[in-house]
């Protein structure tokens, strides 16, 4: 019999239910947030003996790992929590855990302080920056420039389904900066408007490709016929070491109702209950057809397919899109600014070639 997975601690559970709803998000945040988890996993267990202590934590750090694919800031936070859990006792490795996640902490802060400094660099005094979504890495080369003295305006997406434009809205007003909220629709009008695209990221591939909020390569591609420089803001944590080998980043695809309610969804379809799963059962072709010549046939896909017809409706919800290295002006890290396409010699630098994923050890 297979053992029963080991127990987590509430902590862990509720950081991971938050994640998966979106109540803690964006990269940088969210792997802050696990790594915080972990830590209270080491800090709650009352594992007897170091084996089962290791356990839980790999537990919680596949918890952890399971809630969103797209952000690798998510799982290069739990390979360095887990990578510094060290000792023999429970005592030690409970030290050395909290100890590891704090150090991840703390380096986040500072490789975003790093990476703001360099990204202001770019920003020059009376410039506006387009943004998208709500990225804190991108934030901080705003701050830092508005630190040093320089006065930005801001032209900022709403970013649907989710409208995180909004709280870069709400965080540059606080910081004193002019900001003009447009429908994502409108960007293309306002670049002109723009001497920079500034937005976050993901993921980094090692192609120097951009994973970030959906909608960003629509906008890079325009910046670029309208030669707005894009400027990406992403820490070393957001590089994508499996893509040093050959793996692609997952897209997460959310749920429609972030897209539509049940009443739009009715007032599309001309259905009131037209949500495919509560179909009722008996609207449904019968598992036998008997024809009018007394032939009996049994429901098919293609009988199934007519029924559907008509009354389906597709609703797409991807939450990120792949902005390719041509479009991408400057990958700016706490390491210096990037051409995209050289990001790969920092990725072997950081990572090597292999990888390993110490939850699943
Ligand atoms: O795409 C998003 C957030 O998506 P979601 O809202 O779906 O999590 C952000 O641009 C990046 O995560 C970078 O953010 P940061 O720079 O804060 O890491």
């Amino acid at each position: 019999m297979a053992d029963a997975e080991p127990s987590v601690v509430p902590a862990v559970e509720s950081t991971a239910d938050d994640i998966a709803a979106m109540r803690i998000r964006g990269a940088a945040t969210i792997a802050d947030a696990a790594a915080a988890a972990l830590a209270t996993q080491a800090d709650q267990s009352e594992a007897e003996n170091a084996p089962a202590f290791r356990r839980q934590l790999r537990a919680a750090a596949r918890t952890l790992y399971e809630t969103r694919p797209t952000a690798v800031s998510l799982p290069n936070a739990l390979r360095y929590v887990l990578r510094g859990m060290d000792g023999d006792t429970v005592a030690d490795l409970r030290s050395t855990t909290i100890a590891s996640a704090e150090s991840f902490q703390r380096n986040l802060a500072q490789a975003q302080d790093k990476l703001g400094d360099v990204g202001a660099n770019r920003l020059r005094d009376g410039d506006t920056v387009m943004t998208h979504c709500h990225s804190t890495d991108a934030l901080a080369c705003v701050e830092a420039a508005l630190e040093s003295g320089k006065h930005l305006e801001a032209i900022v997406k709403e970013t649907r389904p989710r409208k995180q434009g909004h709280i870069t809205a709400r965080q540059l007003r606080q910081w004193g900066v002019p900001v003009t909220l447009i429908v994502d629709n409108a960007a293309r009008r306002y670049l002109d408007d723009a001497d920079h695209v500034l937005v976050g990221a993901d993921s980094i591939a090692a192609d120097g490709s951009v994973i970030n909020k959906i909608g960003t390569s629509g906008l890079a591609v325009n910046a670029r016929e309208r030669g707005v420089p894009v400027m990406v803001a992403a820490q070393t944590i957001k590089l994508h070491p499996d893509t040093l080998t050959g793996h692609s980043v997952e897209i997460e695809m959310r749920d429609e109702t972030e897209i539509l309610t049940d009443v739009e969804r009715g007032a599309i379809t001309g259905n009131d209950h037209d949500r495919a799963e509560e179909r009722r059962e008996d609207e449904r072709p019968p598992e036998t057809i008997t024809a009018e010549d007394g032939e009996t046939d049994v429901r098919s896909p293609e009988t199934d397919a007519a029924f559907e017809t008509g009354t389906e409706l597709a609703v797409e919800n991807p939450a990120f899109d792949v902005t390719p290295p041509r479009y991408v002006d400057a990958i700016v890290t706490e390491h210096g600014q990037f051409p995209p396409e050289s990001i790969v010699t920092l990725m072997r630098e950081l990572f090597g070639e292999m990888i390993d994923e110490p939850w699943e050890a």
